[in-house]
């Protein structure tokens, strides 16, 4: 059984229809909500207001991805909120274990993200205490970007990271999420795809979802089917 999961981005959605656009995805594996503050990335969007009225609307699981600075301030809200997973950027925190600790204490899975330009070697002794490594695959801050091909190795390298430490972590990827790259992407090791564009972008978004599932699904990396 394979454990491919594609997350909708609801950056790429009609925010004047939100209900509708929930509807539409509510065939995914989850929601991946992102946040940003025109500071930590050049785009402002989402924010507590957006996550209470999405986890509102919506019976599927919600990862909130903070694009924020001082993510040790301003992470835990968004577990006391509700969502399934709170993923900080590890070049936000300066305390991630108090924060990682915190997160469970409140309920959420813990998530960490990398920048593209981030080496995985900054998070390898963390990654017993994380739920969700997401491995950036464009600059964060906006949808509609082309896959970084440089990422490829780095997912490879978490992949066996992970499986030589024996964690139960899950991999996830975003940005230029396609039914091209998430073939590399899963034969790379990632195992949760946030697709904006190539979901909202589909005249069929729930067709959109199953196409990229059984690309991922037949070809995720041998490690993530154990
Ligand atoms: O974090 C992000 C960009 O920084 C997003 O999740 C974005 O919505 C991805 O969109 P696309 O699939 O079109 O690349």
């Amino acid at each position: 059984m394979t454990r491919a999961a594609i997350h909708p981005s609801i950056l790429n959605a009609d925010q004047s229809r939100l209900a509708e656009e929930l509807t539409r995805v509510s065939s995914a594996d989850g929601l991946h909500l992102d946040v940003m503050d025109n500071h930590f990335v050049p785009n402002q969007f989402g924010g507590p207001s957006l996550v209470e009225t999405v986890l509102a609307r919506t019976d599927l699981a919600v990862d909130a991805h903070l694009m924020i600075t001082d993510a040790d301030r301003w992470a835990p809200q968004y577990a006391e909120m509700g969502c399934a997973v709170v993923t900080a950027h590890l070049e936000a925190t300066t305390a991630p274990f108090r924060l990682a600790k915190e997160l469970r204490r409140l309920g959420a899975g813990v998530g960490l993200a990398l920048r593209p330009a981030t080496p995985l070697s900054a998070v390898t002794h963390l990654l017993s205490h994380i739920d969700l490594l997401l491995i950036m695959t464009v600059e964060p801050g906006f949808g509609g970007q082309s896959f970084i091909e440089e990422m490829i190795p780095k997912i490879a390298q978490a992949r066996r990271l992970v499986g030589s430490a024996g964690l139960e972590l899950r991999i996830q990827v975003d940005g230029g999420v396609t039914g091209s790259t998430i073939v590399r992407a899963a034969e790379a090791g990632a195992d949760v795809f946030v697709a904006g564009s190539a979901v909202y972008g589909a005249d069929d978004a729930a067709a959109a979802i199953g196409e990229l599932r059984d690309l991922a699904a037949a070809h995720c990396h041998e490690r993530v089917l154990r």
